[in-house]
């Protein structure tokens, strides 16, 4: 029977379906810590693995003589050497639409506290000889502002959702959408980044992590004075450095930031400093309910290919036969 490895924190309720699991002969390991090094060794035995956001390898693919199927506990898969797993022929696949809502909520959380200016208003009641800020902090309101989502799939179409419920005129980029036919509704497309850049008021970066920035100087140059840029997808979708730039110089006025470049970040990180960006530790997708919704599905995902009862819309690259669950 199929032995599990899983690298990396999951909720309890994951951790019980793996029990569940051994009823019927499969076997695991768990461990919590995930760094490479340390799933790396284990790997020679797995049939399967369950990873969260750590990069896995060629070298560790070459590794696992057994393995057949990778289930990520996320959607993005930008740290796992595809190339490796398709050589071998070994399934990846993803959690789907269970972590929609936490991540777009976050985004708007990120939002409402860049336009608020709330890290400058916390640290003016923590240090009473910056009361008087709250006459300088420049927040804005959200309503009637135009918010540019790039990325109009799962998490986006949520995102779209809450910023029409604060009455911002919302509009989206998506160019995979352009063969598919856009989705009905009040959110209408823009047809290009450029127009995107030049409309928004606000931007929201729901898109997976390419080779190169998304976001770079030119981008940043191209948006709006005074703009607003919120990232829960990937930290190099944008430029760090280029965006920090932006900040100082006041061009982009706030940022609201879950992911980085290199996790956790260094002391050299140069949002550290700046009290316009708020920050949070790649957690939007970590809300309780969220947490568990990915950990039952990742180890679902597992236990449904060996069942062959997987759900095509979650695999990556489908190698053996899937279902079609998904509306
Ligand atoms: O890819 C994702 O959905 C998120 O980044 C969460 O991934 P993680 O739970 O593996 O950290």
């Amino acid at each position: 029977m199929p032995h599990i490895l899983v690298a990396g924190k999951l909720h309890p309720s994951g951790v019980a379906l793996l029990h569940d699991a051994t009823r019927r002969g499969f076997t695991f390991d768990y461990i919590e810590e995930v760094s490479e090094p340390s799933y790396a060794p284990l790997i020679h035995r797995a049939d399967a693995l369950v990873i969260r956001t750590q990069p896995l390898s060629a070298a560790t693919v070459a590794l696992a003589n057994r393995l057949r199927v990778v289930s990520r506990h996320g959607v993005g898969y930008d740290a796992v050497d595809l190339p490796a797993l398709n050589t071998r022929d070994i399934t990846l696949t993803i959690v789907g639409d269970v972590n929609s809502v936490s991540v777009a909520e976050h985004t708007m959380m990120l939002l409402l506290s860049a336009a608020k200016r709330v890290l400058r208003g916390d640290n003016s009641v923590r240090n009473p000889a910056h009361w008087g800020w709250r006459n300088q902090l420049e927040a804005s309101e959200l309503s009637g502002k135009n918010f540019l989502i790039i990325g109009y799939g799962r998490i986006g179409r949520q995102v779209a959702r809450l910023a029409l419920a604060f009455d911002m005129n919302v509009r989206a980029l998506d160019p995979y959408l352009a063969s598919k036919g856009w989705p009905e509704g009040p959110v209408a497309p823009v047809t290009n980044l450029a127009e995107g850049l030049a409309w928004a008021d606000a931007i929201t970066l729901n898109v997976p992590r390419a080779d190169q920035p998304l976001i770079g100087a030119a981008e940043l140059a191209a948006m709006r004075p005074g703009a607003i840029l919120i990232n829960t997808a990937r930290g190099g979708i944008v430029d760090e450095a280029a965006l920090a730039d932006a900040l100082r110089s006041g061009h982009i006025a706030a940022a609201g930031l879950d992911v980085f470049d290199v996790e956790p970040p260094t002391a050299a990180n140069p949002f550290i400093g700046l009290d316009q960006v708020v920050l949070s530790p790649h957690i939007a997708g970590l809300t309780a309910e969220c947490a568990e919704r990915m950990a039952i599905m990742s180890v679902q995902n597992v236990i449904d290919y060996f069942d062959g009862t997987l759900d095509s819309a979650l695999v990556i690259n489908t190698f053996r036969p899937t279902t079609e669950k998904s509306a």
